[in-house]
């Protein structure tokens, strides 16, 4: 592919939470963005515009269909990303016409399956749940974390392969998230900085399965309509804080995704995935 060729690239989205997709495999450019091409990319006025902007790239595990690199609208990148997820499974299984793919991360393989009516169920990992797994600045008890911000206090740390912190509240609309989460996103008391999640338990669907309104301000990408890992993190919070089964519909601003943490300590999401368009990125924007 020449450089002054037109990029190839495809808008997805989960619940809203929306990426530029990239294929590496095909366009090596894809593999060669730094964080300016990439805020440049990701910029919703001069550029195409994401929460994040994905690479999908040649396996090194060759139990891998694929590699998945995953970049922040801040030009940063991370280690998971659960919306992206679904969607990538969703492509690849679509090309290899398979009804299941493995997707290697810098958080570990991800195993994916289609669930039908374009919904995708991720074996996301386990949950990270030692202060060092997060990570934190230094040792302390997860379930419990010394920091306030606001009317928010006594988070839960969950790490998906990427940290969150988990706020319980009585109710999660009340929160000015814009005004609180840059804050408590840049706390010392995250060496990685973290994704911000404010949750509110809701009467139960059934016993069994429990049901939580949650929002996020994200690392790298402020309020978004859905954040996958952060679901998975908000479920393993209440679950530990006994406020939920290990079981619950996470109804997020974009719509709800169901999770579950098995007793293997993996965490299983469910929910949709969607494609906006196909395009291509003017050459001068991967020079950005
Ligand atoms: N902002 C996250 C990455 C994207 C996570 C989210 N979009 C998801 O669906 O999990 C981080 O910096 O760890």
């Amino acid at each position: 592919m020449s450089d002054s060729a037109p990029l190839p690239f495809r808008k997805m989205h989960g619940l809203g939470n929306d990426f530029i997709v990239l294929d590496g495999r095909t366009d090596p450019r894809a593999l060669a963005l730094d964080p300016a091409r990439v805020r440049a990319l990701a910029d919703r006025r001069a550029g195409i515009g994401c929460d994040q902007l994905i690479v999908i790239a040649p396996p090194r595990d060759p139990a891998a269909a694929a590699l998945m690199r995953i970049f922040n609208a801040d030009g940063s990148e991370v280690a998971a990303c659960g919306n992206a997820t679904r969607c990538v499974a969703w492509l690849l299984m679509e090309q290899n016409h398979a009804p299941r793919v493995t997707i290697e991360t810098a958080a570990g393989l991800l195993r994916a399956e289609a669930r039908g009516g374009e919904r995708v169920a991720v074996d996301m990992g386990p949950a990270r749940l030692g202060w060092d797994e997060i990570p934190l600045a230094r040792p302390l008890d997860t379930l419990h974390l010394p920091l306030a911000a606001g009317p928010l206090a006594d988070p839960v740390a969950v790490g998906m392969g990427n940290p969150h912190a988990v706020f319980f509240v009585a109710d999660a609309e009340a929160i000015d998230l814009a005004a609180l989460g840059p804050g408590l996103e840049y706390d010392p008391l995250f060496p990685a900085r973290c994704n911000i999640e404010v949750a509110q338990i809701l009467p139960a669907a059934a016993p069994e399965c429990g049901r939580i309104r949650m929002r996020v301000w994200e690392r790298g990408a402020g309020i978004t309509p859905a954040c996958g890992t952060g679901a998975c993190a908000t479920l393993v919070a209440a679950a530990r804080r006994g406020l939920t089964p290990r079981r619950a519909e996470l109804i997020l601003d974009g719509g709800s995704l169901e999770i579950a943490w098995g007793e293997d300590g993996h965490v299983l999401m469910t929910g949709p995935v969607a494609t906006s368009f196909t395009g291509a990125a003017a050459p001068a924007l991967l020079s950005a």
